[in-house]
């Protein structure tokens, strides 16, 4: 394993700002150094969002948010650099996710679009990037997501103990740590997003801070009936999805039947959607002696004392218990994942995403040897 210091960076679904994490890895470690989130601009939020609801868009359109994206990936990178004061010679690489805008897994033409220009990331830092990490499971018959199973196994499998790890994003998703079993993995569906978009929609706020407004509605049965009847939910894995599917127009979709409604009990409604999707998973999965719970959805109170709920026999708590913070899982998994391509190491896992073989991941974007040099 080619060991030292990586830089990995995640801009998930949720677009709440972009996740800069420093750690020192080895064969046996990952050591979490220093981490840094730095804001996205509400225009190219507001960019995103419309893309990932189907909006059309020029390719000139395209090229320019992919140079903007790539630049702000950079300065985060930089901001962490220079409070750490780390040289380009202290990192060994850097692991960019980039902002996913499309993820279509299934058909003849399977695709998965991740952009920011990785090349402005070299430029501005002179650290070698790695990028592009899911096409290539995608282009072995995978998914190409999951991607941080095999993260969660490296670091929090236990030799005797049923463990699942699971991120609550914008889209929820569960590693199966199971001993004696092939890791498996699979997204179960809308983790924070329905929450966020509603929210925003009624009140202008980008998320419900501690679930005050969920938790001072009422679920509403029939509707969170006819929610959890969405085919995506009892779909066998490997299974993957995002915002082109559980957008704000699915959740209108939804409320058609239901006119009125107010909007602190859909909100719970769509709290409990969310736990429930997850619960059943878990219970269909074979159940687990723990769940370690990372993610923006570790901080919502409600999401936590439901699963807890739901889930009796299971200790539910979050990674932080295991040390590793949950706001920072993702982007150390993909600094993980980049020290894996950079040592020649397969990154997927064929349990998961359903791929024909494991594979080394992603695209190595070489800083360049001549930089400063004159
Ligand atoms: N205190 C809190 N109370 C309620 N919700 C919270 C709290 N803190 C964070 N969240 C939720 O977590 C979300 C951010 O989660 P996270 O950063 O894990 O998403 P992401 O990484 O963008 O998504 P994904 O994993 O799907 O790519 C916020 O949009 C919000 O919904
Ligand atoms: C296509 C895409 O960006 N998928 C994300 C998203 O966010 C959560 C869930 O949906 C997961 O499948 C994935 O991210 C994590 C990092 C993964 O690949 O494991």
């Amino acid at each position: 394993m080619k060991s030292g210091r990586y830089i990995g960076v995640m801009s998930g679904t949720s677009l709440d700002g972009i996740d800069v994490v420093l750690a020192a890895i080895d064969e046996h470690l990952v050591v979490q150094l220093a981490s840094y989130s730095h804001p996205i601009p509400l225009d190219i939020k507001n960019a995103v969002l419309a893309i990932c609801q189907g909006q059309q868009l020029t390719l000139s359109q395209l090229g320019q948010l992919d140079n903007r994206l790539g630049k702000l990936f950079a300065q985060a990178v930089q901001i962490l650099m220079d409070r750490q004061s780390l040289t380009r010679e202290d990192v060994t690489a850097i692991g960019c996710h980039g902002q996913t805008v499309w993820h279509e897994p299934h058909g003849e033409a399977a695709h998965t679009l991740q952009i920011g220009d990785n090349n402005q990331i070299v430029a501005l830092t002179g650290v070698t990037v790695v990028g592009d990490f899911r096409r290539r499971d995608m282009a072995l018959g995978g998914q190409g997501a999951p991607l941080v199973p095999a993260f969660h196994h490296a670091l929090l499998a236990h030799p005797t103990e049923r463990r699942m790890v699971l991120n609550i994003g914008g889209i929820a998703n569960l590693s199966l740590l199971i001993p004696g079993h092939a890791v498996k993995g699979y997204d179960t569906g809308p983790g924070n997003m329905l929450m966020d978009a509603w929210i925003w929609r009624q009140k202008g706020k980008p998320y419900d801070k501690d679930a005050r407004w969920a938790a001072s509605g009422k679920i509403i049965l029939p509707l969170l009936q006819q929610m959890l009847s969405d085919p995506y939910f009892a779909a066998p894995a490997p299974k993957s999805t995002g915002r082109e599917y559980f957008n704000f127009g699915w959740l209108e979709r939804q409320l058609t039947a239901f006119p009125g409604l107010a909007g602190e009990d859909v909100q719970a409604t769509l709290a409990e959607l969310t736990a429930v999707t997850i619960s059943e998973q878990v219970l269909l999965s074979g159940g687990c002696e723990r769940l370690m719970v990372c993610g923006g959805g570790s901080r919502n109170p409600l999401l936590m004392a439901r699963l807890a709920a739901l889930l009796p026999g299971t200790e539910v708590g979050t990674t932080d218990d295991a040390g590793i913070s949950g706001d920072d899982m993702e982007a150390l998994a993909f600094a993980w994942l980049a020290c894996r391509t950079m040592s020649g190491l397969p990154g997927n896992l064929p349990s998961v995403t359903g791929a024909s073989e494991a594979s080394v991941l992603g695209a190595i974007f070489p800083a360049n040897p001549l930089h400063n040099q004159s």
